[in-house]
């Protein structure tokens, strides 16, 4: 068999230490691929699969991506699940003695991209770690590109389920789990359907406490590690995370310099069906942003800002005191407009800090990007001032917070060009006058260049040769261009390099002195403009902790600010958050819905909850009415207001409920095998297992997937259980179709009835939206059915029926099945047609057909048709 050739001994070399990463080889201006990496990305990118000569007898097969251009590969590939290791050339070709050498420079994973263009930049890119021992489960989560690290331990009963709620509360896109979680046998399959997500399955020596503690400590602060250095599952998951980001990024994680642990009993509990049917990020139907809470509240201006909404959107509070100080900062904002639309006009145009910043630190942001920096520190000192009005504690730390950074923006102001180029290795980079030394050089540089522009006059005159001009190649450098037809009058010391068409190309002795002057300056000029910026980009990495707190102000500030221009647009309210365990609004509105009425306005609505005689409310009232959107009013209204948020009512007040349950609508889970009852079903056994009396349950048509029997039968237990202090007690909205369930107001304590009216006349009925105290008189199905569009006769048939069901007769089964399959009308015309075919028939008998002339026989015809 055929040697390898060197540079493929090099691939396979690298590759096998990279089994399970697709490998991008650098090679000139593209990334190649070869064998199965290149089969896999020609089908999974549509590129054309060519082959390669590798020295042996089969070509290697090969696909490849432009450098320029590889990010986008690169991010349909990770999106995917799979892992890019980038392979770089480590040494200067024109000094590398042989093959030139070539290395791993960083592997990305789905939860561990950086680059701006493969990141949704108003959405953390996590990547989580989760180990678990001794009942226990450490669990952390770090964007690399913004430098953030949570980290919580998990213990108590059903820790699949904790674990599950605090991954869908963060959306990781990578997990790397190990130790007794492997245990969890149905947790592959919810982080594959519910977060999409890849899993790396680590190895208990990966987890093991000693190494991992090792890593914190050579990661963070002693105090740091030493506040969580007992909480050994904890340490396990933090540590081999970092040990997975330092095989993986081999540089720039050190980003991660800090961490915060949260304990999930900080925030608000929604598990994922409720994060779904609020609709918080994307709607039900469509998966829109559009239509979903996110999209109403986001009035952000900065991607930090965009980033930290969604997270107190996805992470309500329950300590008062944090919601409290938030409305407080909001209530300034919203108080003086004049102040607040300053502040929103200035926080325009300020680039994502965060992720800027960690381009800087792992050392390969460019020139523009500190120049985006610079132009993101601006407005710094502006903005504090207008906030230093304010008087609420929260304004006055953000106050503190937000350094104006003038010193850093000076440094790159000075230095930096305007519009610098996208290469940091070709000049262009360092103002003029910053360094006079890289002034000489430039000179002598700009000089020598003049002298080109000489040496081509002097040779012009010398050889009497108009048409004769000096210009550059990267092959041979400098040369003398002289067209055919002065051939014969060139020099002798003229040296010919090459032949073209219409000229010959020359070199002479003085042309190539001068090119070592210019080439020799340019080198230098361009490599002391490379060190003077990155040494700005170092001074820059070094101020990261003033950076980054200010940056985390500038973050908070925009959502207060999007908080307070939302609330102050529709008209919100402060609310009063305590722990009274009431939900009380006033002229309650659905803030989504609301935003999206075009015609009539919304029409407001009372809510009165609490842990005592209003505990469940039981919402019955035709199709339409505005039922299930009732409900999930208040389930947004109590979310925004344990976000901070202000709230759309005249008033509210609002005891913190440790997390919201809700089951409603129709869907199914076909892909793993259940039904659209199985489904509701699983969601109501959820409920009950784990919500408190201190939780919010919005339960819309219980039981409506089954016969009326069985549907009514489960709905009643489950409301007597959930209205049962004994069992249960927790605050309910449950709305129903079957009104026999209103009974329950007179057998429990704490169920009280409630209906939304409609007004009647005749067979139409007007929708007035209003819940008013009281069962509904009747469920108007068929009037709603007629509004949507169903034909007369299916109406009137259904009419018809429901006459003879409600007639109270016999049992329901037994008058349904005596009902007539033939409508009213049908019988009618039935009857008809009898009687007329027996008068034809006699008739018939009374005449002897074969006698009749034909005139008699057509005025038979005539006479029998008449009958008919
Ligand atoms: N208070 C309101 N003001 C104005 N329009 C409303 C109000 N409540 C609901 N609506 C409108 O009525 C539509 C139907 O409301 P919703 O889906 O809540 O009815 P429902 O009673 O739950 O119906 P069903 O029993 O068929 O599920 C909504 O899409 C909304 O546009």
């Amino acid at each position: 068999m055929a040697e390898l050739s060197p540079m493929m001994k090099q691939y396979f070399e690298i590759k096998e230490k990279n089994k399970d990463s697709i490998l991008f080889f650098r090679l000139g201006d593209f990334y190649e691929m070869f064998f199965d990496d290149a089969k896999l990305a020609s089908r999974e990118l549509d590129l054309t699969l060519t082959g390669r000569d590798c020295g042996q007898k089969e070509r290697a097969p090969m696909c490849g991506v432009p450098f320029h251009s590889c990010e986008s590969y690169i991010a349909r590939l990770v999106q995917k699940g799979y892992k890019v290791a980038i392979c770089e050339q480590t040494e200067d070709p024109a000094k590398a003695k042989g093959l030139v050498k070539r290395d791993i420079i960083r592997v990305i994973t789905p939860g561990t991209v950086i680059e701006s263009g493969m990141l949704d930049e108003g959405k953390n890119n996590f990547i989580s770690s989760a180990f678990m021992a001794n009942k226990k489960i450490g669990l952390s989560f770090c964007d690399i590109s913004t430098g953030e690290l949570f980290i919580t331990e998990i213990s108590g009963e059903d820790l699949q389920d904790q674990l599950q709620d605090q991954l869908i509360s963060y959306n990781p896109r990578e997990i790397l789990i190990g130790g007794e979680i492997v245990n969890f046998k149905t947790l592959p399959n919810f982080i594959k359907e519910k977060l999409s997500a890849s899993v790396e399955m680590l190895t208990d020596d990966e987890f093991g406490y000693s190494i991992c503690l090792d890593a914190m400590k050579n990661q963070f602060k002693e105090n740091d590690v030493n506040s969580i250095k007992d909480k050994k599952e904890m340490v396990s998951s933090v540590g081999a995370l970092l040990s997975y980001l330092k095989v993986t990024q081999i540089t720039g994680y050190e980003r991660i310099n800090t961490f915060e642990v949260y304990n999930e009993n900080q925030y608000m509990n929604l598990d994922y069906n409720t994060r779904r049917n609020l609709e918080l990020t994307r709607t039900m139907m469509n998966k829109e942003k559009k239509g979903s809470l996110i999209w109403l509240l986001d009035k952000t201006k900065t991607a930090m800002g965009k980033r930290l909404l969604r997270y107190w959107l996805e992470h309500p509070l329950l300590n008062i005191g944090t919601i409290l100080n938030r409305q407080s900062a909001i209530a300034d904002l919203v108080d003086d407009t004049v102040q607040r639309l300053e502040i929103t006009e200035s926080l325009i145009g300020i680039f994502d800090i965060e992720r800027l910043m960690t381009k800087i630190v792992y050392g390969n942001a460019n020139a523009r990007e500190l120049r985006s920096l610079c132009g993101a520190f601006e407005n710094l000192p502006q903005i504090k001032n207008l906030i230093s009005k304010f008087d609420s504690s929260l304004m006055r730390k953000l106050t503190e917070d937000i350094d104006p950074l003038e010193d850093i923006h000076q440094l790159i102001d000075t230095a930096i060009e305007e519009e610098p180029p996208f290469s940091v290795r070709e000049g262009g980079l360092i103002k003029e006058g910053y360094n006079e030394e890289l002034d000489a050089v430039r000179s002598d540089m700009n000089n020598s260049t003049s002298l080109l522009a000489q040496i081509e006059l002097e040779q012009k005159e010398k050889t009497g040769i108009p048409k004769l001009k000096v210009g550059y190649n990267r092959v041979f450098g400098y040369y003398i261009e002289v067209t055919n037809s002065y051939k014969d009058k060139v020099p002798e010391e003229y040296i010919r390099k090459q032949t073209l068409t219409n000229c010959e190309r020359y070199i002479t002795q003085e042309l190539k002195d001068l090119e070592g002057r210019i080439l020799g300056a340019k080198d230098r000029s361009f490599g002391m403009e490379y060190a003077i910026f990155d040494e700005i980009r170092k001074v820059v990495a070094n101020n990261l902790d003033r950076i980054e707190k200010t940056a985390k102000a500038i973050a908070t500030l925009d959502v207060l600010t999007s908080l307070a221009n939302v609330a102050s647009d529709n008209n919100y309210t402060r609310p009063e958050v305590n722990q009274s365990s009431k939900i009380i609004l006033k002229d309650s509105r659905h803030p989504v819905v609301e935003a999206l009425l075009s015609g009539a306005p919304f029409v407001p609505n009372d809510v009165t909850l609490d842990n005592d005689s209003n505990r469940v409310a039981i919402i019955t009232g035709p199709n339409m009415a505005g039922k299930s959107t009732y409900m999930r009013q208040v389930a947004l209204i109590v979310l925004m207001a344990q976000m901070g948020s202000f709230v759309p009512a005249s008033y509210a007040e609002i005891g913190v409920v440790d997390s919201i349950f809700t089951r409603v609508g129709a869907s199914d889970d076909l892909a793993s095998g259940q039904s659209t009852f199985m489904v509701e079903m699983n969601e109501v056994a959820n409920i009950v297992k784990k919500a408190t009396k201190n939780s919010l349950l919005i339960l819309d048509e219980i039981g409506r997937g089954t016969s009326t029997y069985d549907g009514m039968s489960i709905a009643r237990a489950v409301l007597e259980f959930v209205a049962d202090k004994k069992k249960l007690g927790a605050k309910a909205l449950f709305a129903t179709h079957y009104h026999e369930l209103t009974v329950m107001e007179n057998l429990l304590d704490g169920v009280k009835n409630y209906n939304i009216a409609v007004k009647k006349r005749g067979d139409d009925i007007t929708f007035l939206r209003r819940i008013i105290p009281g069962g509904a008189d009747d469920s108007y199905g068929i009037e709603v059915a007629k509004l949507a569009g169903l034909p007369d006769w299916i109406i009137k048939r259904a009419k018809e029926i429901l006459k003879e069901l409600t007639s109270g007769k016999t049992d329901d089964k037994e008058t349904f099945a005596n009902i007539s399959p033939h409508s009213s009308e049908d019988d009618m015309q039935l009857n008809l047609l009898d009687t007329a075919s027996n008068a034809v028939t006699d008739k018939l008998k009374s005449v002897d057909v074969n006698t009749l002339t034909p005139i008699e026989a057509m005025n038979l015809l005539y006479e029998l048709n008449n009958m008919i």
